[in-house]
């Protein structure tokens, strides 16, 4: 268990693909361990090359330092209505009272194309990726090949800890197998400039505070820091210091009702007053959109009834969206701002 205000532990996820019972067995009680205190770990020993890594990362770097001309022609708010593609600089407010974001992101899915039953009956984050045009980024083949290589790579692993979540639970491995079966999940990649001196410190966020509305969150961070998790024990904010090649893993708040209230989706932020750029990808994992959660298997205490109603994924991640864009858009037209990009919706993905 980690202990009261240590940072998520380092777990090596090598044992989930070894022999060694008992090594496996470790990992599954380090993994509940963290389940049940605050929802996050990180791991390394998993099967996504460091390479594609290191390549997604350098894409990231090199799709931000498009022009802003060039980036809001795959403006996400004017473009599609599936969110992918890019969303300008403080267009979210996630933490209440706090100021529009320090961040810009790029939002990639499954390449599904507009004959797909998934787009056609309008699923959850369902249809096409919006790319920038050749002439605008003339290897943009290159990208969308990592991309999408990263993409796949990074839902096998999370099917992966599905399995060893299922194991937590004294539930069959394969337990999620039919929930992560068409799974819908979406990945951004994230620029957080440096936050200004001048920018009032309390009110500053890269991210503001908040929780994941999916299922798990695979995140990988690049070497600079800002990540912080809320310890409740402690009552503070702990740093999670970038590890290279470690992904740090959160359950959303979807697991957190599916366990009822068993395992933790806890509160994160990013706040980055490093003097430099710091760049970071999450992929959330949501699942099936048709699949019906209901309380798991092993979550109820003794006389405990089930907390929630049975629902569907896709119901219970867009009923999770928060108001956070509608409050930067708020925001601004209060401050005299005008409306930045043309609607903004009120639903973030996070
Ligand atoms: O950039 C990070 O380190 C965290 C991002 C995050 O929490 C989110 O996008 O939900
Ligand atoms: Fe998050």
């Amino acid at each position: 268990m980690p202990g009261v205000g240590e940072a998520p532990p380092i777990l090596d996820f090598s044992a989930f693909y070894s022999n060694d019972a008992s090594a496996k067995q470790k990992l599954v009680d380090d993994v509940r361990n963290c389940c049940l205190h605050n929802g996050f770990f990180q791991i390394t020993g998993h099967k996504v090359p460091f390479q594609l890594q290191q390549d997604i990362m350098t894409w990231n770097k090199k799709f931000f330092a498009l022009s802003l001309e060039d980036k809001m022609t795959v403006n996400k708010d004017t473009t599609n209505t599936w969110n992918r593609g890019y969303e300008l600089l403080r267009s979210q407010i996630l933490e209440e009272g706090t100021l529009p974001e320090l961040k810009e992101g790029f939002y990639i899915g499954d390449e599904i194309p507009p004959t797909h039953p998934y787009h056609v009956q309008k699923k959850l984050n369902s249809g096409p990726n919006m790319w920038p045009s050749p002439t605008i980024l003339p290897s943009v083949h290159d990208f969308q090949h990592t991309a999408l290589a990263y993409y796949a790579s990074v839902t096998d692993l999370a099917k992966d800890i599905l399995k060893v979540l299922a194991l937590t639970l004294d539930l069959p491995e394969s337990w999620f197998d039919e929930f992560a079966t068409g799974a819908v999940a979406t990945m951004r990649l994230l620029h957080y400039p440096s936050q200004p001196p001048d920018s009032p410190q309390k009110l500053t966020r890269g991210i503001g505070a908040h929780t994941d509305f999916g299922t798990i969150t695979l995140l990988l961070q690049d070497r600079v820091a800002g990540l912080q998790v809320f310890d409740h024990a402690a009552e503070q904010w702990l740093d999670v210091t970038p590890t290279p090649g470690a992904f740090v893993v959160n359950l959303g708040n979807l697991m957190m009702r599916w366990s009822n209230d068993r395992y933790i989706s806890n509160l994160h932020r990013v706040i980055n007053v490093s003097g430099e750029e710091r760049y970071s990808i999450p992929v959330f994992f949501s699942g099936n959109p048709d699949f019906v959660v209901e309380c798991l298997p092993n979550c109820r205490r003794e006389g405990e009834g089930a907390k929630y109603e049975p629902i569907t994924v896709e119901k219970a991640v867009l009923g999770g969206y928060k108001d956070s864009y509608g409050r930067a858009e708020r925001f601004k037209r209060e401050a005299g701002e005008g409306v930045v990009g043309a609607g903004a919706k009120e639903v973030a993905v996070a």
